[in-house]
Protein backbone atom coordinates (compact mmCIF):
# COMPACT_ATOMS: atom_id res chain seq x y z
CA UNK A 1 0.00 0.00 0.00
CA UNK A 2 2.72 2.26 0.75
CA UNK A 3 6.38 2.15 -0.32
CA UNK A 4 8.89 4.76 1.10
CA UNK A 5 12.83 4.68 0.07
CA UNK A 6 15.47 6.71 1.18
CA UNK A 7 13.01 9.80 2.82
CA UNK A 8 14.53 12.23 4.30
CA UNK A 9 13.31 15.98 5.39
CA UNK A 10 15.82 18.48 6.18
CA UNK A 11 14.53 21.81 7.76
CA UNK A 12 16.90 25.03 7.16
CA UNK A 13 19.11 24.39 5.16
CA UNK A 14 20.68 21.48 3.62
CA UNK A 15 24.54 22.42 5.82
CA UNK A 16 23.29 23.51 8.82
CA UNK A 17 19.46 22.68 8.92
CA UNK A 18 17.66 20.05 11.12
CA UNK A 19 18.23 16.36 9.77
CA UNK A 20 14.67 15.58 10.92
CA UNK A 21 13.93 12.38 8.72
CA UNK A 22 17.70 11.04 7.42
CA UNK A 23 16.71 8.62 4.70
CA UNK A 24 14.19 6.21 6.31
CA UNK A 25 13.44 3.03 3.98
CA UNK A 26 10.03 0.81 4.51
CA UNK A 27 7.11 -0.57 3.50
CA UNK A 28 3.35 -0.63 4.39
CA UNK A 29 1.05 -3.94 3.45
CA UNK A 30 -2.78 -3.13 2.86
CA UNK A 31 -4.45 -3.95 6.05
CA UNK A 32 -1.39 -3.59 8.06
CA UNK A 33 -0.93 -1.66 11.37
CA UNK A 34 2.06 -0.06 10.82
CA UNK A 35 3.85 1.37 14.46
CA UNK A 36 6.47 4.36 14.05
CA UNK A 37 8.09 4.30 17.69
CA UNK A 38 10.63 6.96 19.32
CA UNK A 39 11.53 9.76 22.04
CA UNK A 40 10.36 13.22 21.33
CA UNK A 41 12.22 14.37 18.42
CA UNK A 42 12.92 11.56 16.42
CA UNK A 43 11.22 12.13 13.68
CA UNK A 44 7.82 10.48 13.72
CA UNK A 45 5.38 13.38 13.03
CA UNK A 46 7.88 14.56 9.93
CA UNK A 47 7.75 11.24 8.76
CA UNK A 48 4.05 10.70 9.28
CA UNK A 49 3.07 14.32 7.87
CA UNK A 50 5.35 13.21 4.74
CA UNK A 51 3.11 10.43 3.34
CA UNK A 52 0.56 12.71 2.60
CA UNK A 53 2.80 15.63 1.79
CA UNK A 54 1.77 18.00 4.41
CA UNK A 55 5.66 18.02 5.18
CA UNK A 56 7.43 18.09 1.65
CA UNK A 57 10.18 15.37 1.56
CA UNK A 58 13.47 17.11 0.64
CA UNK A 59 14.60 13.82 -1.19
CA UNK A 60 13.43 10.17 -1.43
CA UNK A 61 10.43 8.47 -3.45
CA UNK A 62 7.10 7.88 -2.21
CA UNK A 63 5.00 5.52 -3.47
CA UNK A 64 1.00 4.63 -3.03
CA UNK A 65 -1.19 1.66 -4.62
CA UNK A 66 2.21 2.23 -7.12
CA UNK A 67 1.42 6.11 -7.77
CA UNK A 68 4.52 8.02 -7.17
CA UNK A 69 3.20 10.66 -4.76
CA UNK A 70 5.92 13.34 -5.11
CA UNK A 71 5.46 14.46 -8.56
CA UNK A 72 1.53 14.42 -7.52
CA UNK A 73 -0.18 17.94 -9.24
CA UNK A 74 -2.60 19.64 -6.51
CA UNK A 75 -5.51 17.89 -7.79
CA UNK A 76 -4.17 14.61 -7.60
CA UNK A 77 -2.78 15.29 -3.73
CA UNK A 78 -5.77 17.07 -2.93
CA UNK A 79 -7.81 13.92 -4.23
CA UNK A 80 -5.66 11.75 -2.43
CA UNK A 81 -5.77 13.46 0.96
CA UNK A 82 -9.16 13.50 0.64
CA UNK A 83 -9.98 10.19 -0.82
CA UNK A 84 -7.34 7.84 0.72
CA UNK A 85 -5.65 9.23 3.37
CA UNK A 86 -7.37 10.43 6.86
CA UNK A 87 -5.23 11.57 9.86
CA UNK A 88 -6.33 11.73 13.32
CA UNK A 89 -4.34 13.57 15.66
CA UNK A 90 -3.84 13.66 20.12
CA UNK A 91 -6.43 16.51 19.98
CA UNK A 92 -9.11 15.55 17.70
CA UNK A 93 -10.26 19.93 18.09
CA UNK A 94 -13.89 18.66 17.97
CA UNK A 95 -16.58 21.55 17.23
CA UNK A 96 -18.32 22.03 20.79
CA UNK A 97 -21.38 24.03 19.11
CA UNK A 98 -22.05 21.12 17.19
CA UNK A 99 -23.54 17.72 18.09
CA UNK A 100 -21.52 14.45 18.17
CA UNK A 101 -23.36 13.25 15.53
CA UNK A 102 -22.62 16.34 13.16
CA UNK A 103 -18.51 16.29 14.61
CA UNK A 104 -18.39 12.48 13.43
CA UNK A 105 -19.46 13.08 9.99
CA UNK A 106 -17.45 15.91 9.42
CA UNK A 107 -14.09 14.34 8.10
CA UNK A 108 -17.05 13.64 4.91
CA UNK A 109 -18.55 17.08 4.32
CA UNK A 110 -14.52 17.84 3.48
CA UNK A 111 -14.88 15.16 0.73
CA UNK A 112 -18.23 16.35 -0.56
CA UNK A 113 -20.53 12.99 0.56
CA UNK A 114 -24.11 14.27 0.27
CA UNK A 115 -26.00 15.06 3.87
CA UNK A 116 -28.29 12.47 4.01
CA UNK A 117 -25.45 9.46 3.46
CA UNK A 118 -23.05 11.55 5.62
CA UNK A 119 -25.35 10.95 8.86
CA UNK A 120 -26.34 7.50 8.40
CA UNK A 121 -22.28 6.89 8.22
CA UNK A 122 -21.52 8.98 11.66
CA UNK A 123 -24.47 7.14 13.14
CA UNK A 124 -22.97 3.65 12.82
CA UNK A 125 -18.83 5.09 13.38
CA UNK A 126 -20.79 6.18 16.36
CA UNK A 127 -22.07 2.75 17.05
CA UNK A 128 -18.96 1.07 16.61
CA UNK A 129 -17.09 2.86 18.98
CA UNK A 130 -19.98 2.35 21.46
CA UNK A 131 -21.11 5.72 20.86
CA UNK A 132 -24.35 4.77 19.61
CA UNK A 133 -27.01 6.90 21.73
CA UNK A 134 -24.80 9.95 22.38
CA UNK A 135 -25.33 11.24 18.44
CA UNK A 136 -27.11 14.08 20.00
CA UNK A 137 -24.97 15.40 22.52
CA UNK A 138 -22.60 18.30 22.91
CA UNK A 139 -18.79 17.28 23.39
CA UNK A 140 -18.70 19.20 26.17
CA UNK A 141 -21.19 16.79 27.76
CA UNK A 142 -18.99 13.97 26.90
CA UNK A 143 -15.62 12.49 29.23
CA UNK A 144 -12.28 13.12 27.34
CA UNK A 145 -12.20 9.22 26.32
CA UNK A 146 -15.53 9.33 24.50
CA UNK A 147 -14.34 12.64 22.77
CA UNK A 148 -11.27 10.60 21.97
CA UNK A 149 -13.92 8.49 20.40
CA UNK A 150 -15.83 10.70 18.62
CA UNK A 151 -12.49 11.63 16.67
CA UNK A 152 -12.08 8.20 15.80
CA UNK A 153 -15.30 7.28 14.86
CA UNK A 154 -15.31 10.75 12.43
CA UNK A 155 -11.88 9.08 11.06
CA UNK A 156 -13.68 5.46 10.38
CA UNK A 157 -16.83 7.47 9.34
CA UNK A 158 -14.73 8.60 5.67
CA UNK A 159 -13.94 5.56 3.84
CA UNK A 160 -10.01 6.55 3.74
CA UNK A 161 -8.25 3.28 3.29
CA UNK A 162 -5.21 4.72 4.92
CA UNK A 163 -5.46 5.94 8.64
CA UNK A 164 -2.39 8.26 9.57
CA UNK A 165 -2.46 8.20 13.40
CA UNK A 166 -0.18 10.61 15.38
CA UNK A 167 -0.10 10.02 19.35
CA UNK A 168 -4.11 9.28 18.95
CA UNK A 169 -4.07 8.09 22.63
CA UNK A 170 -1.15 9.63 24.02
CA UNK A 171 -3.32 12.71 26.22
CA UNK A 172 -6.20 9.70 27.47
CA UNK A 173 -5.49 8.65 31.74
CA UNK A 174 -4.12 4.99 31.18
CA UNK A 175 -7.28 2.74 31.79
CA UNK A 176 -9.33 4.79 29.48
CA UNK A 177 -5.73 4.70 26.67
CA UNK A 178 -5.95 0.75 27.47
CA UNK A 179 -9.79 0.62 26.52
CA UNK A 180 -8.89 2.68 23.47
CA UNK A 181 -6.43 0.38 22.08
CA UNK A 182 -8.29 -2.85 22.58
CA UNK A 183 -11.21 -0.45 20.49
CA UNK A 184 -8.45 -0.15 17.83
CA UNK A 185 -7.83 -3.63 17.76
CA UNK A 186 -11.06 -4.64 17.35
CA UNK A 187 -12.33 -2.67 14.88
CA UNK A 188 -9.55 -2.93 13.07
CA UNK A 189 -9.69 -7.14 12.87
CA UNK A 190 -13.28 -6.19 10.93
CA UNK A 191 -12.50 -3.24 9.23
CA UNK A 192 -8.69 -3.38 8.21
CA UNK A 193 -7.91 -0.31 7.07
CA UNK A 194 -3.80 0.71 6.36
CA UNK A 195 -2.72 2.16 9.91
CA UNK A 196 0.34 4.19 10.53
CA UNK A 197 0.06 5.08 14.32
CA UNK A 198 3.05 6.75 15.65
CA UNK A 199 3.29 6.18 19.68
CA UNK A 200 6.67 6.90 21.70
CA UNK A 201 5.73 4.25 24.09
CA UNK A 202 6.69 0.96 23.16
CA UNK A 203 4.39 -0.68 25.30
CA UNK A 204 1.74 0.80 23.04
CA UNK A 205 3.67 0.25 20.52
CA UNK A 206 3.70 -3.33 20.91
CA UNK A 207 0.42 -4.33 22.10
CA UNK A 208 -0.74 -2.50 18.47
CA UNK A 209 1.71 -2.97 15.67
CA UNK A 210 1.47 -5.98 12.97
CA UNK A 211 4.76 -4.58 13.11
CA UNK A 212 7.20 -1.32 14.57
CA UNK A 213 10.10 0.42 13.39
CA UNK A 214 11.79 2.19 16.17
CA UNK A 215 13.20 5.36 15.07
CA UNK A 216 16.11 7.84 16.69
CA UNK A 217 17.91 10.79 15.09
CA UNK A 218 15.96 10.20 12.71
CA UNK A 219 16.57 6.93 11.45
CA UNK A 220 15.44 3.97 11.43
CA UNK A 221 17.20 1.53 14.43
CA UNK A 222 14.66 -1.58 14.43
CA UNK A 223 11.57 -2.60 11.77
CA UNK A 224 10.07 -6.02 13.37
CA UNK A 225 7.71 -7.42 14.97
CA UNK A 226 7.03 -7.29 18.40
CA UNK A 227 8.36 -10.31 19.18
CA UNK A 228 11.53 -9.60 17.03
CA UNK A 229 12.18 -6.64 19.12
CA UNK A 230 11.27 -8.47 22.44
CA UNK A 231 13.87 -11.39 21.27
CA UNK A 232 16.33 -9.73 19.57
CA UNK A 233 17.04 -5.88 20.18
CA UNK A 234 19.35 -4.55 17.58
CA UNK A 235 21.52 -2.64 19.66
CA UNK A 236 21.06 -0.95 23.22
CA UNK A 237 19.49 1.88 22.13
CA UNK A 238 16.60 -0.48 21.42
CA UNK A 239 17.41 -3.09 24.25
CA UNK A 240 17.19 0.12 27.02
CA UNK A 241 13.41 0.14 25.35
CA UNK A 242 12.69 -3.66 25.67
CA UNK A 243 13.32 -3.45 29.30
CA UNK A 244 11.06 -1.66 30.34
CA UNK A 245 8.08 -3.36 28.07
CA UNK A 246 6.13 -5.56 30.14
CA UNK A 247 6.38 -8.82 27.82
CA UNK A 248 3.39 -10.62 30.12
CA UNK A 249 1.17 -8.25 28.42
CA UNK A 250 2.80 -8.01 24.73
CA UNK A 251 3.62 -11.66 24.14
CA UNK A 252 1.30 -14.07 23.22
CA UNK A 253 1.18 -17.99 23.14
CA UNK A 254 1.68 -17.90 19.15
CA UNK A 255 5.00 -16.29 19.77
CA UNK A 256 6.49 -17.99 21.95
CA UNK A 257 5.01 -21.88 21.62
CA UNK A 258 7.18 -24.61 20.35
CA UNK A 259 6.72 -28.06 18.51
CA UNK A 260 5.51 -30.61 20.86
CA UNK A 261 8.51 -33.28 21.18
CA UNK A 262 6.13 -35.78 20.23
CA UNK A 263 2.11 -36.23 19.65
CA UNK A 264 0.69 -39.68 18.96
CA UNK A 265 -2.30 -40.91 17.38
CA UNK A 266 -4.93 -42.57 18.73
CA UNK A 267 -4.67 -45.84 16.50
CA UNK A 268 -1.05 -46.48 18.88
CA UNK A 269 -0.22 -49.21 20.54
CA UNK A 270 -0.20 -48.27 24.50
CA UNK A 271 2.71 -50.02 25.16
CA UNK A 272 5.18 -48.80 22.47
CA UNK A 273 3.60 -45.13 23.56
CA UNK A 274 4.78 -45.74 26.79
CA UNK A 275 8.28 -46.61 25.89
CA UNK A 276 8.45 -43.71 23.67
CA UNK A 277 7.50 -41.37 26.35
CA UNK A 278 9.83 -42.93 28.72
CA UNK A 279 12.55 -42.21 26.23
CA UNK A 280 11.82 -38.50 26.28
CA UNK A 281 11.11 -38.20 30.02
CA UNK A 282 7.62 -36.92 29.48
CA UNK A 283 4.78 -37.92 31.29
CA UNK A 284 2.09 -37.45 28.71
CA UNK A 285 1.52 -36.75 25.07
CA UNK A 286 -1.40 -35.24 23.23
CA UNK A 287 -3.26 -37.98 21.32
CA UNK A 288 -4.22 -36.93 17.69
CA UNK A 289 -7.39 -37.50 15.09
CA UNK A 290 -6.15 -37.72 11.50
CA UNK A 291 -6.77 -33.85 11.15
CA UNK A 292 -4.85 -33.03 14.22
CA UNK A 293 -7.56 -32.49 16.75
CA UNK A 294 -6.69 -33.05 20.21
CA UNK A 295 -8.10 -36.57 21.00
CA UNK A 296 -7.26 -36.65 24.70
CA UNK A 297 -3.96 -37.33 26.64
CA UNK A 298 -2.01 -40.49 27.38
CA UNK A 299 -0.57 -40.04 30.63
CA UNK A 300 2.33 -42.84 31.82
CA UNK A 301 0.62 -43.93 34.62
CA UNK A 302 -2.87 -45.10 32.90
CA UNK A 303 -0.36 -46.22 29.94
CA UNK A 304 1.21 -48.44 32.36
CA UNK A 305 -2.20 -49.97 33.55
CA UNK A 306 -3.12 -50.35 30.49
CA UNK A 307 -0.44 -52.50 29.45
CA UNK A 308 -0.62 -53.97 33.12
CA UNK A 309 -4.05 -55.36 32.25
CA UNK A 310 -3.32 -56.14 28.56
CA UNK A 311 -5.67 -53.43 26.51
CA UNK A 312 -4.26 -52.96 22.80
CA UNK A 313 -6.58 -49.58 22.43
CA UNK A 314 -5.14 -46.42 23.25
CA UNK A 315 -8.47 -44.88 23.36
CA UNK A 316 -9.77 -46.65 26.00
CA UNK A 317 -6.57 -44.96 28.36
CA UNK A 318 -7.15 -41.54 27.32
CA UNK A 319 -7.84 -38.51 29.73
CA UNK A 320 -8.76 -35.10 29.18
CA UNK A 321 -6.27 -33.52 31.57
CA UNK A 322 -4.85 -30.61 29.39
CA UNK A 323 -5.49 -26.95 29.11
CA UNK A 324 -5.70 -25.44 25.69
CA UNK A 325 -5.62 -21.72 24.38
CA UNK A 326 -5.52 -19.73 20.87
CA UNK A 327 -2.28 -18.06 19.55
CA UNK A 328 -3.38 -14.77 20.22
CA UNK A 329 -3.79 -15.04 24.06
CA UNK A 330 -1.40 -13.24 25.95
CA UNK A 331 1.15 -14.63 28.04
CA UNK A 332 -0.54 -12.81 31.48
CA UNK A 333 -3.48 -15.09 30.86
CA UNK A 334 -1.62 -17.97 30.64
CA UNK A 335 0.23 -17.97 33.67
CA UNK A 336 -2.05 -19.20 35.89
CA UNK A 337 -3.10 -22.22 33.19
CA UNK A 338 0.50 -24.04 32.81
CA UNK A 339 2.18 -26.39 34.09
CA UNK A 340 -1.00 -28.00 35.56
CA UNK A 341 -0.83 -31.60 33.93
CA UNK A 342 1.60 -33.77 32.62
CA UNK A 343 1.32 -32.10 29.09
CA UNK A 344 2.17 -28.56 28.33
CA UNK A 345 -0.33 -26.00 27.44
CA UNK A 346 -1.94 -26.95 24.34
CA UNK A 347 -1.92 -24.05 21.29
CA UNK A 348 -5.01 -24.68 19.46
CA UNK A 349 -6.35 -23.19 15.78
CA UNK A 350 -9.59 -21.84 14.90
CA UNK A 351 -10.27 -25.32 14.04
CA UNK A 352 -9.45 -26.86 17.51
CA UNK A 353 -6.15 -28.46 15.76
CA UNK A 354 -2.89 -28.61 17.94
CA UNK A 355 -0.79 -25.66 16.10
CA UNK A 356 2.12 -26.47 19.04
CA UNK A 357 2.83 -26.09 23.06
CA UNK A 358 3.82 -24.20 25.81
CA UNK A 359 5.73 -25.93 28.17
CA UNK A 360 6.64 -23.76 31.78
CA UNK A 361 10.34 -23.08 31.25
CA UNK A 362 9.25 -22.10 27.67
CA UNK A 363 6.81 -19.47 29.50
CA UNK A 364 9.11 -18.63 32.49
CA UNK A 365 12.45 -17.55 29.35
CA UNK A 366 9.92 -15.43 27.76
CA UNK A 367 8.78 -13.23 30.56
CA UNK A 368 12.57 -12.64 31.78
CA UNK A 369 14.15 -9.94 30.41
CA UNK A 370 16.51 -11.43 27.86
CA UNK A 371 19.40 -8.70 28.16
CA UNK A 372 19.63 -9.89 32.58
CA UNK A 373 19.20 -13.61 31.68
CA UNK A 374 22.63 -13.34 29.03
CA UNK A 375 24.36 -12.41 32.28
CA UNK A 376 22.84 -15.09 34.46
CA UNK A 377 21.89 -18.73 34.31
CA UNK A 378 18.11 -17.80 34.56
CA UNK A 379 17.54 -19.67 31.62
CA UNK A 380 19.44 -22.59 32.23
CA UNK A 381 17.41 -22.69 35.56
CA UNK A 382 14.48 -21.91 33.75
CA UNK A 383 14.79 -25.01 31.59
CA UNK A 384 14.64 -26.91 35.14
CA UNK A 385 11.13 -25.77 36.37
N1 LIG B 1 8.76 23.01 11.40
C1 LIG B 1 9.97 22.68 11.89
N2 LIG B 1 11.02 23.50 11.72
C2 LIG B 1 12.25 23.18 12.19
N3 LIG B 1 12.53 22.05 12.84
C3 LIG B 1 11.51 21.20 13.06
C4 LIG B 1 10.19 21.47 12.59
N4 LIG B 1 9.38 20.44 12.94
C5 LIG B 1 10.18 19.56 13.59
N5 LIG B 1 11.45 20.01 13.66
C6 LIG B 1 12.60 19.32 14.27
O1 LIG B 1 12.72 18.05 13.62
C7 LIG B 1 13.07 17.05 14.56
C8 LIG B 1 12.03 15.95 14.51
O2 LIG B 1 10.78 16.47 14.97
P1 LIG B 1 9.44 15.63 14.96
O3 LIG B 1 8.36 16.52 15.49
O4 LIG B 1 9.25 15.03 13.63
O5 LIG B 1 9.81 14.50 16.00
P2 LIG B 1 8.83 13.56 16.84
O6 LIG B 1 9.57 12.29 16.99
O7 LIG B 1 7.50 13.53 16.22
O8 LIG B 1 8.77 14.32 18.22
P3 LIG B 1 7.49 14.46 19.23
O9 LIG B 1 7.24 13.09 19.77
O10 LIG B 1 8.02 15.40 20.27
O11 LIG B 1 6.37 15.02 18.42
C9 LIG B 1 13.18 17.74 15.90
O12 LIG B 1 14.52 18.06 16.14
C10 LIG B 1 12.35 19.00 15.72
O13 LIG B 1 12.83 20.02 16.55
Amino acid sequence: MIEASRLKKVYGSASDGVHAVDGVTFDVAPGELFVIMGLSGSGKSTLLRMLNRLVEPTSGELRIEGRDVLSMGDADLRELRNRKINMVFQHFALFPHRTVRENAAYGMRLRGVAQSERLERADWALKTVGLGDRGDAYPGELSGGQRQRVGLARALATDAEILLMDEPFSALDPLIRRDMQDLLLTLQRDLRRTIIFVTHDLNEAMRLGDRIMVMRDGRVVQLGTATDILHTPSCDYVRDFVSDVDRSRVLTAGAIMREPLMTVSAYDDPDDVLRRLSNIEAGGVYVLDSDGHIVGVARDDRLAQAVREGRTSLRECLVDSYEATGSDALLVDLCPRVGQHTVPLAVTDDDGRLVGVVPRATLLTALSDARRTDSTDFRKAAAHV
